[in-house]
């Protein structure tokens, strides 16, 4: 498992350090009133973390871990109460930052009424493109996300992994640097997903950052080169998931004893007496070679409940070490979270008022 405490585990060496998003100790209190009294929701509690240039950073958190709000102060659309944030060292929310930004919001509504062609003209037009950059832009990105021959086709045609990939294509009309992207794969079916994670690897070889929400642990194994976990507002834990899943941690140890001359319930006895969790049935399975499997993560634990076999004269046959998945590592974080204080009272505040958005970021809704 890993380790409680928030860690670091950034690796200069081995990603671009140059940041393209860039957030430090970021806060936000939504304040109110309800008829109970003032309320108050501490959405974000000291965020600090960077997305680094030509990487796809992941942004995972159990519901409301804060992870839309950030996203929100990303893309200018909520103000921060403290801290920085900014995006191509530009200060979060400015029209320099929102210009090298696109955004995929997690359910994109495209008006039933258009192609895939005429639903990017529409969003070239709202970035303020001229039509031949319009019709260039939309070739060249309809072949990306692969749509291409199925640009004359009503939207409503499309399956779920179509209008995603036009989401993807309208996000970038504009060229943006930044792509985030609110679970980009959420209610797609494995082949769907598959093309969606096609465009962004192809995305990610053009030089594109890309910072993604997502709640798909597997997706994010699969997509993400670094990810930050975070929970109740605060970061548990961010750097490659290679280093968060530590090879070295496990989630659970199955063991194969016997015993010479025994009988099977004379080997149970013995085990119950030395691992009492062995006592539930469903954590041991009986033969004349018993197996049970203890939650155990460290190479030291492994070692105890060797020496309490021996100790108990049983002969140990086999030993299979699980090793932890980004899940175990993410429920644990998600769990020291849980045992942290932190009781937020939930009343909206009326939000800053919305500037015009400039480029494809203009699909953001005013979420209050
Ligand atoms: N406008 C608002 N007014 C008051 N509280 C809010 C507002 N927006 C979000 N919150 C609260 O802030 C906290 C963080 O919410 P946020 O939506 O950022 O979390 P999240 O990680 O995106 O969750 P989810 O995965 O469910 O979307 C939650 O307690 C949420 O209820």
């Amino acid at each position: 498992m890993v380790g409680l405490a928030q860690r670091s585990t950034e690796s200069a060496n081995e990603h671009s350090t140059t940041s393209v998003v860039h957030v430090r100790d970021l806060t936000k209190t939504y304040s109110g009133w309800s008829f109970r009294g003032r309320k108050v929701v501490n959405a974000l509690r000291g965020v600090s973390l960077d997305a680094f240039r030509g990487e796809v950073f992941g942004l995972l958190g159990p519901n409301g871990a804060g992870k839309t709000t950030l996203i929100k102060i990303l893309l200018g659309v909520v103000r921060s109460s403290s801290g920085t944030a900014s995006l191509f060292g530009k200060p979060a929310g400015s029209t320099d930052a929102r210009m090298q930004v696109g955004y995929l919001p997690e359910s994109l509504r495209v008006d039933r009424h258009h192609t895939a062609r005429s639903a990017l003209r529409y969003y070239g037009r709202m970035s303020r493109m001229s039509a031949a950059e319009i019709t260039r832009r939309s070739d060249e990105l309809l072949e990306l996300v692969g749509l291409e021959g199925r640009d004359r086709e009503s939207v409503r045609q499309f399956s779920k992994g179509m209008y995603q990939r036009l989401g993807l294509a309208q996000a970038l009309m504009h060229d943006p640097d930044l792509l985030v992207l609110d679970e980009p794969t959420d209610g797609l079916d494995p082949v769907g997903r598959n093309e969606v994670r096609m465009v962004i690897d192809r995305l990610r070889e053009s030089g594109k950052t890309i910072f993604l929400n997502s709640h798909i642990l597997q997706e994010v194994e699969l997509i993400c080169s670094r990810v930050a976990i975070m929970a109740k507002g605060k970061i548990c834990a961010v750097g490659r998931i290679d280093d968060l899943v530590r090879s070295e941690s496990f989630s659970e140890v199955q063991f194969e004893v016997t015993q010479n001359n025994a009988s099977q319930e004379e080997l149970a006895l013995a085990l119950r007496h030395n691992f009492p969790e062995l006592l539930l049935d469903e954590h041991l399975h009986w033969g004349p070679v018993m197996r049970f499997i203890l939650p155990l993560s460290t190479q030291d634990q492994v070692n105890h409940a060797v020496d309490r076999i021996r100790e108990a004269g049983l002969s140990l046959r086999g030993l299979t070490l699980k090793h932890a998945s980004l899940e175990d590592t993410f429920m644990e974080a998600v769990r020291m979270s849980e045992t942290q204080d932190g009781a937020d009272g939930l009343v909206p505040e009326p939000e800053m008022s919305i500037a015009p958005i400039t480029g494809s970021t203009a699909s953001i809704e005013a979420n209050t």
